[in-house]
C-alpha cells in the first residue's frame, strides 16, 4: 500500500495534505492526531468511500482478483433487531465466508453464548467486538480500522493487539486510527503517522 502526496478533506474542506507513506506486507500504520484532524477522513479515502482532493494511493480493489480490504468504521454497523449470529452471517454473506466460521469468530471475540441475543442488547464493548468479528469471517489483506479499541476493556485491548499481530504474521497489512496505545510483540511491525490539520 502506497500513498503519495495525498490530500484529504470533507465537503470541500481540506483537512490533511501531502500525506505520503508506504506499507509493506506484515506491517501496520497507526494514525495519530487530535480530534478532527482527519484520521477518519484519511481512512475513508483509502477505502475508496471519499474521493481524494489530491495525490495518489493504491493498489485499488479493481486491480485485484479478490477483495482487498476491510473498512471497520467507528460505528459498528449492527442491526439491533437481528441476533448477534445473524448480524455476523449477514457480513459473511456480503463479504464472503472465506475465514473462520461465524461461531468461531464470535468465540474468538469473547461473544460465545450470546449468538441468539438481539444485537441491540449488547453492551458498547460487546458491540465493538461483534463489529471486529467481521475481520475474521472474511479474509482480506488490508484492514482499515477506525478506533478499533473504543469501548473495549483491558482484555479487549490485548485481544485487538493479538488479532492484529496474527493478521500481520500472515502477511496482512493494517492502518488504524486510534487514541489508545497498541502494543505488538514485534514493535518493528508498527509505524506511526501523525496527522496535523491543514492550515
Ligand atoms: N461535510 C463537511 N463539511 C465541513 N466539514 C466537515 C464535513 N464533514 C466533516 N467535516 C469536518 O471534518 C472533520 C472530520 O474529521 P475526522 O472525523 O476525519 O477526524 P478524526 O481525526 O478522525 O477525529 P477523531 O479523533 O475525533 O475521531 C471534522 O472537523 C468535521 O467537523
Amino acid at each position: 500500500m502506497r500513498a503519495t502526496g495525498l490530500s484529504c478533506g470533507r465537503g470541500g474542506l481540506l483537512l490533511s495534505e501531502n500525506i505520503s507513506f508506504s506499507l509493506t506486507n506484515g506491517r501496520a500504520l497507526l494514525l495519530r492526531g487530535p480530534n478532527g484532524t482527519g484520521k477518519t477522513t484519511l481512512l475513508l479515502t483509502l477505502a475508496g468511500i471519499v474521493a481524494p482532493m489530491a495525490g495518489q494511493f493504491g493498489p485499488h480493489d479493481s486491480a485485484q482478483d479478490a477483495p482487498l480490504l476491510h473498512y471497520c468504521g467507528h460505528r459498528n454497523a449492527i442491526k439491533p433487531r437481528l441476533s448477534v449470529l445473524e448480524n455476523l452471517r449477514f457480513w459473511a454473506d456480503i463479504n464472503g465466508a472465506t475465514g473462520l466460521s461465524c461461531e468461531a469468530a464470535l468465540a474468538e471475540l469473547g461473544l460465545a453464548g450470546l449468538e441468539a441475543l438481539d444485537a441491540g442488547y449488547l453492551s458498547a464493548g460487546q458491540s465493538r467486538r461483534l463489529a471486529l468479528a467481521r475481520l475474521l469471517v472474511s479474509l482480506r489483506p488490508l484492514w482499515l480500522l477506525d478506533e478499533p479499541t473504543a469501548a473495549l476493556d483491558d482484555q479487549g485491548h490485548q485481544l485487538v493487539a493479538r488479532l492484529l499481530a496474527e493478521h500481520l504474521a500472515m502477511g496482512g497489512l493494517a492502518i488504524a486510527a486510534t487514541h489508545d496505545p497498541i502494543v505488538l510483540p514485534d514493535p518493528g511491525a508498527l509505524g506511526t503517522l501523525h496527522l496535523e490539520r491543514a492550515p
